[in-house]
């Protein structure tokens, strides 16, 4: 096959398939919309569903905001969008001739997740692959996010078929992988890590959510699922621990009332300032 007929878009390649090389990862860019300027777009992962992937998102994005920077939240989880849920956001979506208009939160993070479009937001959201991928993709495209320094995207749960078009669609910057302390998260990090890895694109760390619970008594920490592994894992790979967050009753609340902006934790600010010495310099 020849090079142009691949959509390759470096004339040097010799390569028969276009799997896991850059070349193809390059070619497969969606543009952003043309009314958007982002500096910085942060995918947060993780190999499995359920570990707290939207409640980190939803946690960096705010400790973003708060040191003075324009954030958005892309919710990509489409099949199980929790974003506006969490900012009490219920409004739709509205689009004019410029595109896609994205929600604003009370302190100004914008959102777009597929909640905001749905009719009802607990009607199931049954679509194949292709459509889902796309849908990802529109919300790149086609979503008057204007000037942000920071966009956040809650992937989709896994490492299948959409968010690995997620991964070739937009150009993330950096990824942050979320995991929680059980027996299963060696496999499910190192998962995260290679596709990644295989897509080149650079890892900021690991974030361990549910990582213990603090007794309101005492405040001795309790490690409900048991001793972390997360040390080792971090080591072995060679990527940074950005940080570790407990169960937190109070910040649960603050999800179902929609309240999310308002959570007093410290636990990811190291994670926020990493980010931020990372790119911050980038951004001048
Ligand atoms: N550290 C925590 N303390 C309290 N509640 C939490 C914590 N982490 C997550 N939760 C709650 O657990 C639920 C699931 O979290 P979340 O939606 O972030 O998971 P997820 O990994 O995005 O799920 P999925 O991958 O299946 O979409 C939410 O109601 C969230 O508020």
């Amino acid at each position: 096959m020849k090079e142009k007929e691949k959509g390759c878009s470096d004339s040097e390649c010799t390569k028969e398939s276009c799997e896991g090389c850059e070349h193809s990862k390059q070619s497969m860019l969606e543009d952003l919309n043309q009314y958007s300027n982002i500096k910085n777009v942060i995918g947060v992962v993780s190999g499995k569903g359920g570990v707290g992937k939207s409640f980190v998102t939803a946690m960096i994005a705010v400790l973003m905001s708060r040191k003075g920077y324009k954030v958005g939240i892309l919710d990509a989880d489409i099949t199980g969008p929790s974003i506006p849920k969490m900012f009490g956001i219920t409004r739709k979506a509205m689009g004019n001739e410029l595109g896609i208009i994205p929600e604003s939160t009370a302190n100004n993070i914008k959102i777009m997740s597929v909640n905001l479009l749905l009719d009802k937001e607990d009607a199931p959201v049954i679509w194949r692959g292709p459509i889902l991928a796309n849908t990802v993709k529109q919300f790149w495209t086609e979503v008057v996010w204007e000037d942000l320094d920071y966009l956040f995207i809650d992937m989709p749960p896994g490492t299948g078929d959409v968010p690995l078009t997620v991964f070739q669609s937009i150009p993330l910057d950096g990824i942050v992988i979320v995991t929680s302390p059980q027996d299963l998260v060696s496999m499910i990090v190192k998962k995260a890590y290679n596709m990644a890895k295989m897509m080149n694109i650079p890892i900021l760390g690991l974030v361990e959510n549910m990582s213990y619970v603090k007794c309101p008594d005492c405040g001795k920490k309790i490690n409900i699922f048991g001793e972390s592994k997360l040390n080792d894992i971090s080591k072995e790979i060679g990527i940074d621990i950005l940080g570790r967050i407990p169960i937190d009753p109070v910040i649960a609340q603050l999800v179902d009332e929609g309240d999310f902006e308002r959570f007093s934790c410290d636990c990811l600010m190291e994670a926020a300032e990493k980010i931020n010495n990372k790119f911050a310099n980038e951004m001048v």
